[in-house]
């Protein structure tokens, strides 16, 4: 199996990329083998446009069976632990619309989008592949996409109400875009580094995110 690893940053990486140092063969520094497994790492880079190409530049190279997104976000939701895995099955794009005298309307509301239009399902870009070479053993979740992290509480009401989501991440939906276009299966997987609310780093659990996100994936890299 050709498995494509995507993250914004290497360091949300580094746990998993050592692991694979030391116990699989290292053909370069972003790709990796053992016996019938290859992993490609792939860092995007931060934000919506750099990870569409950089994804395509690597599907191209490496025409993956399976890729997979791993990060970090922010949760809606205060009842979820900071530190704690979720996967992202529905995404949004959070801020792409007009301000309309002061009120967000996305593109779907105004008409310059068909809510249905492939790879849109009701508005939404959902993962909807069933045979996934990892165990789901993570709670499911809706996120948005930003390119402008949501940091008032007018923001974060208006975002999370509008759009009924539990999380926010800078590269979902564009993860989700290309690989239901490109008709890979996928699976986006984030750890809560922080809630989404009035920004203080002070509250943010980066090392224990990234820590618990890397174990995990390590835990469950297919057999082959
Ligand atoms: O300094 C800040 O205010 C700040 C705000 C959001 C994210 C960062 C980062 O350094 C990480 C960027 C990275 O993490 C994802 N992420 C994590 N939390 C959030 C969030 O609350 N809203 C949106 N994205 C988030 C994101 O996908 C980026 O790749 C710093």
């Amino acid at each position: 199996m050709r498995l494509l690893v995507a993250a914004a940053t290497t360091f949300e990486l580094d746990i998993f990329t050592s692991h694979l140092r030391q116990h699989f063969q290292e053909i370069n520094e972003n790709h990796f083998c053992k016996e019938n497994l290859e992993v490609y790492i792939c860092i995007t880079g931060i934000g919506s446009m750099q990870t569409v190409f950089s994804l395509m530049e690597a599907m191209t190279i490496y025409n993956p069976h399976f890729c997979l997104q791993a990060g970090v976000a922010g949760s809606f939701n205060h009842e979820t632990a900071l530190g704690s895995l979720v996967i992202v099955r529905e995404e949004m794009l959070g801020d792409l619309g007009v301000d309309d005298h002061g009120r967000f309307r996305d593109m779907f509301e105004i008409e310059l989008m068909n809510p249905n239009e492939k790879p849109y399902v009701k508005k939404k870009l959902v993962n909807m592949f069933q045979d996934f070479p990892m165990r789901l053993n993570l709670p499911y979740v809706t996120g948005i996409t930003v390119n402008t992290v949501s940091g008032s509480n007018n923001l974060i009401g208006h975002r999370s109400e509008y759009f009924d989501c539990d999380v926010e991440t800078m590269e979902g939906a564009a993860f989700h875009y290309v690989c239901l276009k490109k008709k890979v299966p996928f699976l986006q997987v984030r750890s809560i580094s922080n809630y989404v609310e009035p920004r203080d780093r002070s509250k943010w659990q980066m090392k224990l995110a990234i820590e618990n996100l890397n174990e995990w994936m390590i835990a469950n890299l297919p057999e082959s």
